[in-house]
C-alpha cells in the first residue's frame, strides 16, 4: 500500500500519527462530471459528454465505494454503454494491481501492471492516493472522476439516452433527506468502519466504534418503521449503506474489530440487507471471495498471518420480511 508523490510511487501506510491515531480519509482529486450534453457538472471542467463506449470504470469487487458504481451500472442497465474491469483483490506494496487475462483482472485498456500507472497516464505529476473506483475517458485519455459518490449520480441521471431504465435514485423532491442521511451514514458507518479498523490508538478506535454503533442502532430503529432510509422509495442512500452492511459480518466484525453486534443481530438491518441483495442483478455484483481476500490478505499490519477466515454463513438469499411495509 502506498501513494504517488509527484508521479512517483512510494510504499507507505496511512499516517495516523499526526491525527492522534485516527484514520483520516483524503478527498478524491479527479472531480469532473460526465453530463448528458457535455456541460460542466457541479464542479470540475466540461467536455465529458455521455456517449456509449467512451468510458471505462476500474473497480475492485472488494471495495465498498467501487461496488456502488458497479451496482448503479447494473441497475441502470448500462452494461453495453460503460465497460468495467476489476483489479486484483490483493493490494500490496504496489497498491492496486492488475492480474492476467486468465483471472479476468488484466488492464484491458493499457495492459498496465498497477493502477498507479493509470493515474500517471492522466496526470504525470499526481500526488495522492491511488484509489478505486476510477472512471476513465477513452476520448480525452484521462480520469474523469475517482469519487464514487459523484460517479453513481452520473450513472443515475446522465446516460438516460442510452438506457430504458427510468428509475431515479436521487429524485429532486427527496434530495434534502437523501443528502442528510448520506452525511450521517458516510461519517459514522461507511467511513466509520475504516476509522475503527485503521485506528492506531485505543481512544481513536473507541471514538469511531461508539459513533458506528450509535448510527447502526438508529438505522435499525428507522428501518423498523419504514422500508427504506428515506420512506418507501429506494434511493441512492440505501445503495450507499448496502455495500458497507454486506461487508460487515464477513469482514469488519473481525478484521476491523467492529464487534459490538453483527448485522445478523439487527433484524431490520439484516432483512433490509437481504432485500437489497435480492434486487435483480445485484447479487451478480457481489464477490465475497474478493471481499474477504482483499481485507484479510492486504493489511499485513492488521492481520500478519494473512489467514482468511472461512465463515461466516450469511444466508443472503433467505426470505426477507420487508414486504410488510408495502400497501
Ligand atoms: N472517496 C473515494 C474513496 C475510495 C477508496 O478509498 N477506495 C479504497 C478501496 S476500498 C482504495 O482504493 N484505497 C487505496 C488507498 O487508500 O491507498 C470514493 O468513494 O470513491
Amino acid at each position: 500500500m502506498g501513494l504517488l508523490v509527484e508521479g512517483k510511487w512510494v510504499d507507505q501506510w496511512y499516517d495516523t500519527e499526526k491525527h492522534g491515531g485516527r484514520f483520516v480519509r483524503e478527498s478524491a482529486q479527479f472531480r469532473n462530471w460526465i453530463t448528458a450534453d457535455g456541460s460542466a457538472g457541479p464542479n470540475g471542467e466540461g467536455g465529458f459528454e455521455a456517449e456509449p463506449g467512451r468510458y471505462h470504470i476500474y473497480f475492485s469487487y472488494a471495495c465498498p465505494w467501487a461496488h456502488r458504481t458497479l451496482i448503479f451500472r447494473k441497475l441502470k442497465r448500462l452494461e453495453e454503454v460503460i465497460s468495467v474491469s476489476p483489479v486484483d483483490p490483493d493490494m500490496l506494496e504496489n497498491g492496486w494491481e492488475f492480474g492476467d487475462q486468465a483471472d479476468g483482472t488484466a488492464d484491458p485498456l493499457f495492459g498496465s501492471n498497477f493502477l498507479h500507472q493509470v493515474y500517471t497516464r492522466a496526470d504525470a505529476h499526481y500526488t495522492g492516493r491511488v484509489t478505486v473506483p476510477v472512471i476513465w475517458d477513452r476520448k480525452r485519455e484521462t480520469i474523469v472522476s475517482n469519487e464514487s459518490a459523484d460517479i453513481i449520480r452520473m450513472l443515475n441521471s446522465e446516460f438516460q439516452a442510452f438506457t430504458d431504465v427510468d428509475t431515479d435514485y436521487y429524485p429532486k423532491e427527496l434530495r434534502e433527506d437523501i443528502d442528510s442521511i448520506n452525511e450521517m451514514v458516510y461519517h459514522q458507518v461507511n467511513n466509520g468502519v475504516y476509522r475503527c479498523g485503521f485506528a492506531t490508538s485505543q481512544a481513536a478506535y473507541e471514538e469511531a466504534f461508539e459513533a458506528l454503533f450509535q448510527a447502526l442502532d438508529e438505522l435499525e430503529q428507522r428501518l423498523s418503521r419504514q422500508r427504506y432510509l428515506v420512506g418507501d422509495t429506494l434511493t441512492e442512500a440505501d445503495w450507499r449503506l448496502f455495500t458497507t452492511l454486506l461487508r460487515f459480518d464477513p469482514v469488519y466484525v473481525g478484521h476491523f474489530k467492529t464487534n459490538l453486534r453483527r448485522i445478523a443481530d439487527y433484524p431490520n438491518l439484516l432483512n433490509y440487507t437481504r432485500e437489497l441483495y435480492q434486487v435483480p442483478g445485484v447479487a451478480e455484483t457481489v464477490n465475497l471471495r474478493h471481499i474477504k481476500r482483499h481485507y484479510y490478505y492486504s493489511h499485513g499490519n492488521i492481520n500478519p498471518t494473512r489467514i482468511v477466515p472461512r465463515g461466516p454463513v450469511l444466508n443472503l438469499d433467505d426470505p426477507h420480511d420487508r414486504d410488510r411495509f408495502s400497501n
